[in-house]
């Protein structure tokens, strides 16, 4: 999971700077890629060891100062042994990366990027999605299990449905085009703001997709438009426990929830927060080691009347 932009064409080397650290130092994970983000023009995290680690690597335009990225480390408290930090070759990585993306079907979406030329396969339903500086482009196994849970729920369109954690859009712009229902997208990071806007105008789905940013289900729009009778969220698995509540609360009695960015082994804790608040698990995805579930909140129960004497 992470973000990627491209360098000019005239721009300094690239320097990529690569680590590999222990799942349990995750607060100092985040910690580190909040402090290298504002110099980095690419973020990227990858898990290796069936979770147990994490390999965090972020390219630079320009060297960036070993002294400073060792005490950064440091300053963390993070293994300091095991890093890299070099030059990489004079390439255009961004375009070649978007060229090497082949297309790719998830059930009957089709997605692909804007160098794809070709037809669009019959009966499939296109999304078009460049690599860039926000995450989702179908590639990822959570995307993959959303998408397909979203499908499932081809013949019950909902009215209103929110994408919490949109990043480039892939999950709006799919319940757009599958349902031609208006659908709000909001993220934490203006960056995915603006990428879900640009990709729901390229998709031709501007008029049904509104971008907003939220910290959670913070924005005042965002409240104003709820409930909503499906919620997608595309998280990990610790804020979506602690949103939990949040989550319950702005979805109509009735309505789904599609979760994912959760391992398959934290399935038992995520489910136990919303459990607790009366959704149920109607169906799950497992693609690698991750999970996607689809959630119910019951309908409301009718009051019961009381015979007059
Ligand atoms: C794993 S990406 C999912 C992107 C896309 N929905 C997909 O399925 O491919 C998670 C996104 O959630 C956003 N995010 C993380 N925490 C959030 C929060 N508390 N409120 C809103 N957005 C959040 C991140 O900025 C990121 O764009």
């Amino acid at each position: 999971m992470g973000k990627s932009a491209a360098p000019a064409a005239d721009a300094p080397p690239l320097w990529q700077f690569r680590i590999e650290l222990a799942a349990r130092d995750m607060a100092a994970i985040e910690a580190l890629e909040q402090a290298l983000e504002p110099q980095a023009v690419a973020l990227l995290r990858f898990e290796r060891a069936k979770g147990k680690r994490w390999r965090i690597e972020a390219l630079f335009l320009g060297k960036p100062e070993r002294r400073r990225l060792l005490s950064l480390l440091r300053s963390l408290g993070l293994e300091t042994r095991a890093w890299q930090l070099e030059r990489l070759p004079d390439r255009d990585w961004v375009a070649e990366s978007q060229a090497k993306l082949p297309s790719l079907k998830v059930g009957r979406f089709f997605i692909h990027g804007s160098h794809h030329k070709g037809a669009v396969p019959r009966g499939k339903l296109a999304l078009e999605i460049d690599a860039g500086i926000a995450f989702g482009t179908g590639r990822h196994q959570t995307t993959r299990g959303c998408l397909e849970l979203i499908e499932s729920l081809a013949a019950t369109p909902p009215g209103r449905p929110l994408d919490l954690g949109c990043g480039t859009g892939i999950l709006a712009l799919a319940m757009a085009r599958l349902w031609g229902v208006r659908v709000l997208a909001a993220d934490n990071d203006p960056d995915a703001v603006k990428v879900t806007k640009e990709n729901a105008a390229r998709n031709g789905l501007k008029p049904l997709v509104r971008v907003l940013r939220s910290e959670g289900y913070e924005a005042a729009l965002l409240k104003r438009a709820a409930p909503f009778d499906l919620i997608v969220a595309n998280i990990l698995a610790r804020p979506l426990i602690e949103m939990a509540p949040d989550l319950a609360r702005h979805l109509a009695p009735g309505g789904r929830a599609i979760l994912s960015g959760l391992l398959i082994e934290q399935e038992g804790e995520v489910l136990a927060a919303h459990r607790a608040l009366g959704l149920r698990c109607e169906a799950r995805r497992h693609h690698g080691d991750w999970s996607a579930l689809l959630l119910r909140k019951p309908k409301a129960r009718r009051g019961v009347r009381k015979r007059r004497a």
